[in-house]
């Protein structure tokens, strides 16, 4: 994405909120358009968040809907979130409904958009937008399990007393409760990780269900999480191709492996199916 681009978030709620201020760090857009049906929501974080103009070249501003449409990237975070004890795949009618008037409310497209979902069950609401938009599906994608790797990363960092840096490892699956970690793929500094003695005597049911649990601890302790999906979302600009998704790269993974991922993709399968 280049220095001009314009981003939309839609929902200034608390993650739309955190997006924004993550960006306005990264000094990576010119512009960034918060949008929502709630126009105190938007007034409200614009104000906070011009308190924080100082501190970068980026500015924010409440937009419209169609202004949306026509910006290079939009960030689609409306939604109902998760209570406590609330799986994400409960949130798909209320949330289905939210993103069809979403997409509906920004047609017609700038042909060139990217649509950047992070809105709760993200895997299906991605799959969702790619049929409501029309758009090309590789201007279409979702943050997926971009924050379940990066929780995964800093738990095999904090074991190994390492960088979460030199860490490579992939959560793949479902944003959710089906996910897997492909840890046969899984090095450090090309070294796979279950080499590691540290690893090895690592209870892997236990590392995986933490995890996949991350989100439920946080959200019972204080309501909602906002901050790691922001981080997520504000280095997926940064690497952005202007055409989307450039490129699909295949993790290797065991026999076990693929059979778990499978099973994550039929479940979401069967949800999609109902709504397309
Ligand atoms: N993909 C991921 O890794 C993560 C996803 N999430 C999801 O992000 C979503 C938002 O969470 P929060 O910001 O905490 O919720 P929130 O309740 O703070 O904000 C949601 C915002 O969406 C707005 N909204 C509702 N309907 C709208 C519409 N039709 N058009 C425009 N705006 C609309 C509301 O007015 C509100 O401001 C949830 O679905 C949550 O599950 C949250 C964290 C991580
Ligand atoms: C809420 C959510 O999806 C997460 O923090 O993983």
């Amino acid at each position: 994405m280049s220095r001009g681009s314009r981003v939309a978030i839609i929902g200034a709620g608390s993650v739309g909120a955190s997006i924004a201020f993550a960006l306005l760090l990264q000094k990576i857009s010119s512009e960034i358009l918060l949008v929502d049906i709630v126009p105190e929501a938007i007034e409200g974080q614009v104000l906070d968040l011009s308190d924080a103009n100082f501190i970068s070249s980026t500015r924010v501003r409440g937009g419209t809907f169609q202004e949306a449409g026509q910006c290079d990237i939009v960030v689609i975070t409306a939604g109902a979130k998760q209570k406590s004890g609330e799986t994400r795949v409960e949130l798909i009618e209320r949330n289905y409904k939210i993103l069809d008037n979403v997409i509906r409310s920004m047609k017609p497209f700038n042909p060139n958009i990217i649509l950047l979902l992070v809105a709760n069950p993200v895997d299906v609401l991605t799959r969702i937008a790619q049929k409501l938009s029309g758009l090309p599906e590789k201007q279409v994608f979702g943050s997926g399990t971009f924050l379940d790797s990066a929780r995964l990363r800093l738990k095999l960092s904090s074991e190994l007393g390492i960088s979460e840096n030199a860490v490579h490892g992939y959560v793949l699956g479902e944003h959710g409760d089906s996910q897997i970690i492909a840890w046969s793929s899984a090095h450090v500094g090309g070294k796979p990780l279950l080499d590691f003695p540290e690893i090895q005597k690592l209870d892997k049911e236990a590392v995986a269900k933490e995890i996949a649990n991350k989100a439920y601890k946080i959200i019972e302790l204080k309501g909602a999480t906002y901050f790691g999906i922001a981080g997520c979302v504000s280095i997926m600009p940064v690497v952005l191709g202007s055409n989307g998704v450039e490129r699909v790269v295949d993790v290797s993974l065991s026999e076990e492996e693929k059979n778990n991922l499978k099973r994550s993709a039929s479940a979401l399968k069967s949800i999609c199916a109902k709504y397309l």
